[in-house]
Formats: structure tokens, C-alpha cells, sequence
């Protein structure tokens, strides 16, 4: 697992949407081999978003040739609700870049056949080869996706019941936590882990406990974030925050191997290598 411990919020925004970028322009993707990507909602990924749109109004990045498929949605709410994820996926992204609205999938929270429809999403990933880059947030409990814990580590798009804590965790973005689904669908733990590369990003001190288990801790459905540790291409970008339950030794540990100085501002530019290496 590569770990990436930056200092600031805006720096893990920053750091993921670079990767992001460099990832899509070295696939060099075309309309018959797209650049497939897996994208969250949720507060963690919105500034990555943002800087993912100054990257594509400064010319520098074209989605038109990207298919993105979302890790979850809302069981219920229809795509034009304020709280559901596709709206959230349009107003915070999808509106804002040149991606072809065919090339977007986001499972119906609205339909009436489940089974059927979790079974067309992953089928619809294999059609195209899988997908290149999962980027993902996790919840104070460690769940990945709406994977909760005791989620089955080799599962597969399903309905899943939210806890009372991921409803609670949801609730600021709603009325009232009544609002709140008791119901998702979602990407199993199996569908991530087969993705080719999956990057978490994580920031603020609720995220501590969930990394220290995901870096630190044995592998278990209690925390699905730890199925990570059993992908080749994992990785974590957090900032200091999130990093601070990890012992120091580890911290330590992987600052040194990223050449991240917590004295200095993050220096992008000469970082060409050092994403160009991992790519
Ligand atoms: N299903 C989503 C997850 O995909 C997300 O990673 C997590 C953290 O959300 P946030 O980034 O808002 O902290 O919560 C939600 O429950």
C-alpha cells in the first residue's frame, strides 16, 4: 500500500486531482479505449473536484474520453433529488466538464429490479475492461463505498442497510436524520478491489481511527477498509489529520519514502517524477 501523508486538506485535493489528471492524459484515451473511472460523493472528494474543473478549464485535461462509474447511490431518491448522489455527481462535477452524459453511470436508486440492476453495473465494468483508477473516500466507521461493516470482503454491487452511524455521518447534508435513506445501493468490496488502481483519500481527525486500521490494522470485514492492503495498487492520501492515530514510526515511515516536508509547502512541480513513477 502506498500511503501519502500531506499536511493540509487542500493539499490532498490537490495531490489526488494531479494523479487524477496525470493518470487520464498518460492513457492518452480514445472513444474505443476509454479512461474508466470509479468516483465517490461525499464532502471528502469536493475539492478534488473543483481543482479536477480548473484543471479542465485551463485546457489542461479532456473527459471526453472517460466513462466514470459512481460507487453508490441512495435507494429511493430519484436522480433530480437535492441528497441523491447523482445530482451531487452533476452539480459538483459532471456540469462542469466535457464528459458525454452517455459516458456517466450512477445506479437507480428508483428501480424496481435490484438484482438487475446491480448485476447490468458490474457487467457494464467488464465491458469495459474493468476500471483504471477507483477514487474513494471512507466513513468514520471504515466502510469503503457503502460497504459496512461485516460486509462480505469479496462482495459485489447489492443493496446494503446503512448503520445508524454512516445515517448520522449523512444527516448534515439532510433536514433531519428521518431524511436520511436506511437504504443503498453500492460496489462491493470485491467490485473495488478488482479495479487496477484505488485511491482513498481521507481528511480530518474523524478519519484518524478508520487509517490507523486500514495502515495498521489486520485485514477485516468489520473495517472494509483494510481489504485494501490485499490490492496490488492501493493507495491512501491523507492529511495530517487523518494521519494522526498512526504511530509515529509509521507516519515518519512514509513521509520519508514521498520526500514530504511538513516545514515545506508541497512542491507539485517537481513531483512530475515521482507521480510519473507510480503511474
Ligand atoms: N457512501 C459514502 C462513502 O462513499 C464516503 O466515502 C463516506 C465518507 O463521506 P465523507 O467524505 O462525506 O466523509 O460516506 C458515505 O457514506
Amino acid at each position: 500500500m502506498r500511503v501519502i501523508p500531506l499536511v493540509a486538506a487542500d493539499d490532498v485535493a490537490r495531490w489526488s486531482a494531479k494523479y487524477i489528471v496525470d493518470s487520464i492524459n498518460k492513457a492518452n484515451p480514445t472513444a474505443e479505449k476509454p479512461y474508466v473511472l470509479g468516483l465517490p460523493t461525499g464532502g471528502s472528494p469536493l475539492k478534488t473536484y473543483k481543482y479536477l474543473i480548473e484543471y479542465f478549464k485551463a485546457g489542461k485535461v479532456s473527459f471526453k474520453n472517460v466513462v466514470t462509474f459512481n460507487m453508490d447511490e441512495y435507494l429511493g431518491l430519484p436522480p433530480d433529488h437535492p441528497q441523491s448522489y447523482s445530482y451531487f455527481m452533476h452539480q459538483n462535477l459532471f456540469n462542469h466538464i466535457d464528459i458525454p452524459a452517455e459516458n456517466i453511470n450512477i445506479l437507480d436508486g428508483m428501480t424496481n429490479d435490484i438484482p438487475a440492476t446491480c448485476q447490468a453495473f458490474e457487467d457494464k465494468i467488464k465491458s469495459y475492461g474493468g476500471i483504471d483508477l477507483f477514487l474513494g473516500g471512507v466513513g468514520t466507521d471504515g466502510h469503503i463505498a457503502f460497504n459496512e461493516p461485516g460486509s462480505s470482503l469479496s462482495s459485489k454491487t447489492r443493496v446494503k442497510t446503512l448503520t445508524t452511524e454512516t445515517r448520522v455521518a449523512n444527516s448534515r447534508f439532510f433536514n433531519n436524520l428521518d431524511e436520511v435513506p436506511k437504504f443503498a445501493l453500492t460496489v462491493g468490496v470485491g467490485t473495488l478491489l478488482e479495479a487496477k488502481r484505488i485511491m482513498i483519500i481521507a481528511t480530518g481527525s474523524n478519519k484518524a481511527h478508520a487509517i490507523k486500521q486500514a495502515v495498521e490494522g489486520a485485514v477485516t470485514h468489520m473495517w472494509t477498509i483494510t481489504a485494501l492492503q490485499l490490492h496490488k495498487h492501493a493507495m491512501i492520501v491523507c492529511d495530517e489529520d487523518a494521519s494522526e492515530e498512526l504511530t509515529l514510526k509509521t507516519f515518519k515511515y512514509f513521509r520519508e519514502i514521498e520526500h514530504i516536508d511538513s516545514q515545506k509547502e508541497y512542491d507539485f512541480s517537481k513531483d512530475l517524477t515521482v507521480f510519473a513513477e507510480y503511474l
